[in-house]
């Protein structure tokens, strides 16, 4: 029997199988096989062929961005409007059949924006180029599922049913656990909080179905039975999405309304430029993508304010450095920090490569 037919066998009998107290624990068990088998569908592949891999597009700029969606949402009018780069459109579906990388630039920033081929239902099974897309989803700083607002909305049910199962987490941070292996001394779970959507006996339940006998773990908020999973397998992707309906010129103002107060989402039309929603759009882009924007400041000089080093939320002193010069955290000898990072703002901080910068930071590097 293949992966896919052992994983619909476990979906079924998970289906068959009624929720309650009793049966938890074996819902547990089958839920972590189908994870384990989830991920093998997906891993293994990477080493004997294309599938599970994404395309191979260089990352570009300062974010990458990537367009999900069905055939003919309209994904590549999208990148066609706001980048200088030209996306073949049509009518007919399928018209893109491969990544195509365009550039918008907005607040000194260079965000990369990737149209993608459509997707279909069973696109992380292999259906279609839909593996190859949903993997390439994965290497975005931000994913942008693209809806057409005149469909139904189960279309977005499915697609983030595909995302789920190559291990994309939309708008989900990384659950608070520690999980550490241990080579003897058994299981201990330390939970600081009360845990009401699992419990210690599902946990030990699916340590056991990962022949995991001896490991520490931490939980620091009440997780889930699949959260837990998500935190063994490890490998998952916690990404930001926003859900951008297109195509609202085609349908009424209180059916625009409505979607327009969803959370995570943003109403466009890529035809009507009158809407002017496409800025309303990369705005919105920007403050998700969390960037932040550092200044650079030569000895005796005035900081240089018409090339920002555009970073992500969290960066440090080092990926500075890195987006000046490749050689220069090696020579790093001190740096100084002026701005909101700074202990003693208005004046300049003494800092070392580990210090976090924060939006519109004054850096100055000095090197041995
Ligand atoms: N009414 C309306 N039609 C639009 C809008 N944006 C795009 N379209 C139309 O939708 C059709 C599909 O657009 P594409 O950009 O090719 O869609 P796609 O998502 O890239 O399609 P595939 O590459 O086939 O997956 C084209 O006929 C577009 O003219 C919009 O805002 N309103
Ligand atoms: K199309
Ligand atoms: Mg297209």
């Amino acid at each position: 029997m293949g992966v896919v037919e052992k994983i619909k066998e476990i979906e079924e009998e998970m289906a068959r199988t009624q929720k309650n107290k009793a049966t938890e624990y074996h819902l547990g068990l089958l839920k972590a096989k189908l994870a384990r088998y989830r991920a093998q569908l997906l891993e293994p592949a990477s080493k004997s062929g294309p599938a599970g891999v994404g395309f191979d597009v260089q990352k570009a700029g300062d974010a990458r961005v990537a367009l999900i969606g069905f055939p003919s949402v309209g994904k590549s009018t999208l990148l066609s409007k706001t980048t200088h780069t030209a996306s073949e459109v049509a009518s007919y579906e399928f018209t893109t059949l491969t990544a195509i990388p365009g550039v918008i630039e907005y607040k000194g920033a260079r965000i990369q924006l990737l149209d993608l081929p459509g997707i279909v239902e069973g696109a992380s099974q292999g259906r279609g180029r839909g593996r190859q897309v949903v993997s390439t989803a994965k290497t975005a700083d931000l994913i942008l599922v693209m809806l057409d607002a005149t469909k139904s909305d189960e279309q977005r049910r499915l697609l983030e049913i595909e995302l789920d199962a190559v291990g994309i987490r939309l708008n989900k941070r990384k659950p608070d656990v520690v999980f550490k292996r241990r080579t003897t001394g058994g299981i201990t779970i330390n939970c600081t909080v009360k845990l009401t959507k699992t419990d210690d006996k599902t946990i030990r339940t699916i340590l056991a179905g990962y022949k995991l006998h001896n490991c520490d773990i931490m939980i620091r908020e009440d997780i889930t039975t699949d959260d837990f999973i998500d935190v063994l397998i490890g490998t998952r992707k916690y990404i930001q999405c926003l859900y951008v309906y297109n195509k609202i010129d085609a349908i009424s103002l209180e059916q625009m309304d409505k979607l327009a107060h969803t959370p995570n989402t943003v109403v466009i039309s890529c035809e009507m430029e009158s809407f002017l929603s496409l800025d309303h759009l990369i705005e919105r882009m920007w403050d998700e993508l969390n960037l932040v924007k550092v200044y650079t400041k030569k000895r005796g000089a005035q900081p240089d304010l018409s090339d920002p080093i555009c970073l992500r939320k969290g960066a440090t002193i080092e990926d500075v450095c890195n987006g000046v010069h490749r050689s220069l955290a090696q020579n790093y000898r001190y740096g100084l920090v002026w701005g909101r990072s700074s202990k003693f703002n208005p004046h300049a901080q003494k800092v070392s490569l580990a210090h976090q910068v924060q939006d519109e930071d004054v850096v100055s590097i000095f090197t041995k």
